[in-house]
């Protein structure tokens, strides 16, 4: 009971190392721009070419799905909120769409398992998922359904001239499965990853724990088969996104991370295609707990820390104008040589 995915080749390591050599050569003092040049000589690796090329179609996905565990007192709203947000990135109208407009992004959302009818519901794998503190997420059959949904939509995106990637979520009560998976794969305990979500009081927290706690016991079993895992733990949202991570490593397309919610779907991606970390940076580290804990598992830096918790990719996004100038940084500076400007004694 698996799911192939192709093998993932590197960034290429030659033009990394070209674009850390072209970084010697530009009018500045060596190393001075931190960890922007990092990150342009990531951008280089992925492309394949130094100096990149300019992005023209950084795009995003949000992945949009309820969770059975919401009727348990884990989150501070309830889940009806998840198909009214729907509707309100459909007309333009939510944080994610706002910052996209300023970052030169688009959005697209995709109802996979939202608990009621949507606009974009034909990917929709099911209504909702199972509350996994008792009850498996998914059968079988939809778990591969939704790693599927989403490597065809990294495929669709990709296809369509997608340049970027950035998995948004949304989901009334997902930060409970995301922290089950993150404290799964890194062996941590219930307290270390249960976090306040959208804002739950001390007794919604300890309902969480207890929670994370349960679904944890059911999930552990099957740490060692990515597909299982999901199955039992995650939900046709996060399973999709795991899907849409995986494949746009294997189509070297790279990727910003956004949240817990994509730092959990990322850690299982890992398990499903090895080395997909590679094509992925971290966009910020959100205020959930488990978020470090992910990052820190596939030895990602966050680039902001800026103590948001919305999810929808909008700390990626956020993210998204430094990924665009450590490319252009590369691509448009001029030289010691070209400007006339004189080198280091
Ligand atoms: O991205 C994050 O780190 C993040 C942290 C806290 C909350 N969220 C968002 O809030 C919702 C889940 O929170 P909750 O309390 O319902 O589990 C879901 O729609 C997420 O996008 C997202
Ligand atoms: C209003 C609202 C918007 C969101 N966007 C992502 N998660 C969310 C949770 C709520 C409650």
């Amino acid at each position: 009971m698996t799911i192939e995915f192709p093998p993932v080749e590197p960034p290429n390591e030659v033009t990394r190392h070209r674009a850390v050599t072209r970084h010697a050569a530009l009018t500045k003092p060596v190393g001075s721009l931190g960890r922007l040049e990092e990150l342009g000589a990531w951008v280089a690796a992925c492309q394949g070419e130094c100096p990149p090329r300019p992005f023209t179609r950084p795009r995003v996905v949000v992945f949009a799905g309820d969770h059975g565990v919401a009727r348990h007192g884990v989150s501070a709203y309830p889940s009806e909120v998840t198909g009214q947000m729907v509707a309100n990135f459909l007309a333009g109208g939510a944080a994610v769409n706002v910052l996209a407009n300023v970052a030169g992004a688009t959005v697209r959302v995709v109802d996979v398992a939202v608990d009621s009818d949507t606009a974009v519901g034909d990917l929709k794998v099911r209504r909702s998922s199972g509350s996994i503190d008792r009850e498996d997420a998914l059968t079988d059959e939809e778990a591969r359904r939704a790693v599927e949904v989403g490597r065809k939509l990294a495929d669709d995106e990709v296809d369509g001239g997608a340049d970027l990637l950035i998995a948004g979520d949304m989901g009334i009560g997902n930060t409970t499965p995301s922290a089950v998976l993150i404290a799964a794969l890194t062996g941590s305990e219930p307290v270390a990853v249960v976090g306040r979500g959208t804002g739950i009081d001390d007794r919604g927290w300890m309902r969480k724990t207890a929670a994370i706690r349960d679904a944890l016991r059911r999930a552990r079993p099957v740490i060692n088969n990515p597909l299982a895992l999901l199955r039992v733990a995650a939900g046709a949202d996060i399973a999709a996104m795991a899907g849409f991570l995986a494949q746009a490593a294997v189509r070297k397309t790279p990727v910003i991370l956004d949240g817990v919610v994509s730092g959990a779907a990322a850690v299982v991606a890992e398990e499903l295609a090895p080395g997909a970390r590679e094509w992925w940076v971290a966009g910020h580290r959100s205020a959930e707990p488990a978020h470090a804990l992910a990052l820190n598992h596939l030895g990602l830096e966050p680039l902001l820390e800026f103590d948001m918790r919305l999810g929808e990719g909008s700390g990626a996004v956020a993210a998204l104008p430094l990924v665009v100038m450590a490319a252009r940084v590369l691509a448009e500076m001029a030289t010691f040589e070209s400007a006339g400007v004189s080198g280091r004694d």
